[in-house]
């Protein structure tokens, strides 16, 4: 059935593109109707915090370029400087019951969408990028960074866990051993750092720059058979996709048990005390 349904959203190879410019509330889809290369970006101030709002705007988005017969897709963001700091912590401290579930579900629906995307997908990251910021661009197929900004998985740091499906897009551009070092040690990279790792496939010195690099790798597919591109990407990813189909339920219901923890509640309250008094200096 997923192959069916891939098979239905493979990219045409041949044009005509067309210009389009749509924006939800929280994201902004622009086709360049030379290349046919979409760009997605995340438009949510301050910070591009992952709330219910803007992942479900992301999957929409996603599904938008998928259809539109795109050629590839470019995640960026509007903020000069934060690429997406992660998970809105507001969703998990002291959450809503309901609200919480519709989150997490959310998160689940847009990670599905964007790392078994048909489509390639490049990341320009013009900012930092922890946790769920990481989350997105290491879910892309390649990376590219603007210098001095951070990325990585930290919620060890938090007092939280990343969750399996984190660890997969991780492990999809890590050696394994690095990977299990920096998501136990809640490490967040330099740019020159992921560089030099791997987590990230080049650096550039302005967006417009990263945004040329990204739609060059995207290129890098103009002669290849775009249903036969798809169908190995999917077989790549397949295992990872599945698992969380598989476990949806089950990974909710983890979340909610481990989110409403007293320790981890008092933990997060803690943490957004010190982001708030930092903002405050
Ligand atoms: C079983 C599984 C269970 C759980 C798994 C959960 C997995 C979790 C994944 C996550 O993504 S958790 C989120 C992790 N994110 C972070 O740790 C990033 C925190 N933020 C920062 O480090 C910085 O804000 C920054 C992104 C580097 C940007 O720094 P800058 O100096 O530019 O901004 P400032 O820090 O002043 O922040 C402005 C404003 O935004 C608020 N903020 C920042 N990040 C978040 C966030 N992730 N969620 C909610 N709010 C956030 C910050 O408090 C400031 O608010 P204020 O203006 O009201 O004071």
């Amino acid at each position: 059935m997923m192959r069916s349904k891939l098979l239905s959203l493979v990219p045409c190879a041949t044009g005509p593109f067309r210009t389009m410019s749509t924006t939800t509330k929280l994201t902004t889809v622009e086709v360049n109707d030379k290349t046919g290369i979409a760009t997605l970006t995340m438009n949510r101030p301050p910070v591009n915090g992952l709330n219910l709002d803007l992942l479900r705007d992301l999957r929409q988005s996603i599904a938008e370029i998928e259809g539109n017969k795109s050629r590839g897709l470019i995640l960026t963001s509007s903020n000069p400087t934060i690429f997406s700091a992660g998970l809105d912590i507001m969703e998990m401290y002291k959450p809503d019951k309901e609200r919480v579930r519709a989150f997490w579900t959310a998160l689940q629906d847009a990670w599905l969408a964007l790392y078994g995307s048909s489509v390639p997908t490049a990341a320009a990251i013009n900012g930092h990028s922890p946790a769920g910021g990481c989350l997105l661009a290491t879910s892309c197929e390649y990376r590219v960074m603007l210098p001095k900004f951070t990325i990585g998985l930290n919620e060890t740091k938090l007092g939280i866990v990343a969750p399996m499906w984190f660890m997969s897009s991780f492990l999809s551009v890590l050696p394994r051993r690095e990977a299990e070092r920096a998501l136990n040690q809640g490490r967040m990279f330099t740019t020159d750092e992921a560089l030099q790792i791997g987590l990230v496939d080049e650096a550039a010195g302005t967006k417009e720059e990263a945004l040329e690099k990204c739609a060059q790798f995207i290129g890098t597919f103009a002669k290849v058979n775009p249903i036969a591109r798809a169908l190995t990407k999917q077989q790549f990813r397949a295992a990872e996709l599945e698992q969380l189909e598989s476990e949806r339920a089950q990974d909710l219901e983890k979340f909610l048990f481990f989110i409403n923890q007293p320790a981890v509640q008092k933990g997060l309250g803690i943490y957004l005390e010190s982001l708030k008094k930092k903002a405050k200096n």
